[in-house]
């Protein structure tokens, strides 16, 4: 069974037709990512995804689910980060986890918080306050609150902005162990074409609100006669 299954999505803001027609579905464990330039309408459809605005017209199933009509049940199987989703800044680091961890009925929040500080190595920075961290730290935390529920579906928006590479390989390394050894889905977004070509199983390709270009990075390469994702990127956007 698909863990994600969207057909046809449509969001107008406007005269601006930011997304347009888009399906997408995710299988268990699998790893997607969203690509195109600036404005292609990417954070426009996690943020359908994630019931934050209403497509004008299309289907959201989730776990066989419409998200419409079962949404609690829907989002408390799923999480998402962004490095644009404020945190409470004056909570410590501990405290905002456990907020989340108690607001999605964890059953024990303790423990859960001591696990997630630990794989996202944020135990030095545990009674830290939020407001105090540098972006990078904070885009850590920002993923150990999406990973507090133990979420079937991930959704990421640039989930390895503001780390530095050493930070951001760690990242990538225990977001595809996620994906492989629990089954976590991700749907990520991304302007890292490597980290994309390391990560994603398949990669849509969106431009002006449309998918103009599907496959896994190797297909991409092929199709496009490229020797990179980047050139595909390239090739792509100016085409
Ligand atoms: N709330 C809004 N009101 C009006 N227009 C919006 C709104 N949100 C997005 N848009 C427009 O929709 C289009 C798609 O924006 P979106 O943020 O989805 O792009 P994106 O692919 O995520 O871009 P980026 O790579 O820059 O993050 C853009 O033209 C944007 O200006």
């Amino acid at each position: 069974m698909s863990i994600l299954e969207a057909a046809a999505l449509t969001k107008r803001f406007g005269p601006v037709t930011a997304v347009d027609g888009i399906s997408l579905d995710v299988g268990p464990g699998e790893i997607i990512g969203l690509l195109g330039p600036n404005g292609a309408g990417k954070s426009t459809t996690l943020h359908m995804l994630l019931g934050l605005i209403t497509p004008d017209s299309g289907s959201i199933r989730m776990f066989g689910l419409e998200l419409g009509a079962h949404r609690i049940e829907v989002l408390s199987r799923i999480n998402f980060a962004a490095s644009y989703v404020d945190l409470p800044g004056v909570l410590h680091v501990r405290e905002v986890l456990d907020v989340f961890a108690r607001l999605y009925g964890v059953r024990n929040p303790k423990a859960r918080v001591a696990e997630l500080l630990d794989l996202l190595e944020l135990g030095p920075l545990r009674r830290r306050r939020v407001m105090e961290l540098s972006s990078g730290q904070r885009t850590r935390v920002q993923l150990a609150k999406a990973l507090v529920n133990e979420p079937s579906l991930l959704i990421l928006d640039e989930p390895t902005a503001n780390l530095d590479p050493d930070a951001g390989d760690r990242i990538r390394n225990l977001l595809v162990r996620l994906a492989r050894e629990n089954g976590r889905a991700m749907l990520i977004t991304s302007h890292n074409m490597q980290e994309v070509e390391r990560m994603c199983d398949r990669i849509h390709f969106m431009s002006a609100g449309r998918v103009v270009a599907s496959g896994s990075a190797a297909e991409l390469t092929g199709v496009y006669g490229a020797d990179s994702l980047e050139e595909v990127f390239l090739k792509v956007a100016r085409s």
